[in-house]
């Protein structure tokens, strides 16, 4: 399997065009939240506008605006019970993180459907989480969409592949991977996490224990989204926003025990700025 290193940052990470503006760096939507889970959509939203995302609305719950315009005021926030609204908000972003602490009530199939029914040709969606639970659970078909990235951990892909942990190989998980999305990116999220494609199978070799802790997922949600809101989607832009996610995580463990998320997030456009120039 072949290994992704640090000259994917540099590779990927391009310095800003002195001309541009924010209409530039992505148009990006975070379906996320629910009411035991709104730290999940605030971890998701901050991450997406740290890495320098040029538009983000996240789609979340009444409840949770409040929180979630005092954590990220860079970001915009609308009700996913607004069906209306909801769409709107599909048909103009290219990128959709959609999963991140929605839960596993019949509105998170919903979410899903209508995504699936309503996003443009060209829009990346990544599915986290909740979102892949219910997949699995309600066997939702997500071959129609052409830029799809899911982002399970080992748990959520044994319900998703109806593979065991113990089976997850590789070649098992390419062939799962062929019949649930063969057109999708699968990195699948444990120590030394792994991404499938029909192109390549690379992994990481960074990261640590330390990153053992709830919202550190995510956080990798929105990474990704911003990188691809600006990057572009590729193969070589989702390796290189899962690798600063566990390069950043690893400086932070020389001298910290625990990775925070919000403590990872703080530091995403010092590590960026190194890397784009
Ligand atoms: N602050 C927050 O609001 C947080 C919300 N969260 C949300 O909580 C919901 C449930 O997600 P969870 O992942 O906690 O629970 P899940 O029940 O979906 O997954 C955990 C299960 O998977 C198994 N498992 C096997 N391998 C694993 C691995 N490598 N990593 C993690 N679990 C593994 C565990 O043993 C456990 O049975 C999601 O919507 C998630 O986004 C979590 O992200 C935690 C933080
Ligand atoms: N022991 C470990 N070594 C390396 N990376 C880890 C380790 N434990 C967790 N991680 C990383 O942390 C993240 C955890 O994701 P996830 O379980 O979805 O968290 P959450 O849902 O709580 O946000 C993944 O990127 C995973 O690879
Ligand atoms: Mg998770």
């Amino acid at each position: 399997m072949e290994k992704i290193n640090k000259s994917i940052l540099s590779k990927v990470i391009k310095a800003r065009n002195p001309e541009s503006y924010k209409g530039n760096y992505g148009r990006i939507l975070i379906i996320a939240g629910s009411l035991p889970f709104g730290g999940a959509a605030i971890l998701s939203t901050s991450a997406a506008v740290h890495t320098g995302a040029g538009l983000v609305t996240v789609l979340t719950i009444p409840e949770k605006f409040t929180a979630m315009n005092t954590a990220v005021p860079e970001a915009m926030t609308l009700d996913y019970n607004d069906k209306e609204e909801m769409i709107d908000a599909i048909v103009k972003n290219n990128v959709i993180v959609v999963g991140p602490g929605l839960g596993t009530s019949p509105k998170t199939e919903e979410i899903i459907d209508t995504v699936i029914k309503n996003i443009n040709p060209d829009t990346t969606v990544i599915m986290d989480a909740s979102a892949l639970t219910v997949a699995a659970e309600k066997s939702i078909d997500l071959t129609s969409i052409d830029k799809l990235i899911l982002t399970p951990h080992q748990g959520e892909w044994a319900r998703l592949s109806g593979l065991d942990i113990p089976e997850q190989t590789p070649d098992n998980n390419l062939s799962a991977l062929n019949r649930i999305a063969p057109k999708a990116v699968l990195i699948l999220k444990k120590h030394h996490s792994e991404i499938y494609s029909s192109e390549e199978v690379l992994q990481i070799d960074d990261g640590n224990p330390g990153m053992a802790t709830g919202g550190m997922g995510d956080t990798l949600t929105g990474i990704l989204a911003g990188f691809i809101g600006q990057f572009g989607f590729s193969l070589e832009t989702i390796s290189a926003g899962l690798y600063l996610h566990s390069y950043i995580a690893d400086k932070i463990n020389k001298t910290d025990y625990v990775v925070l998320p919000s403590k990872l997030i703080s530091k995403i456009p010092k590590y960026m700025m190194k890397f784009s120039n």
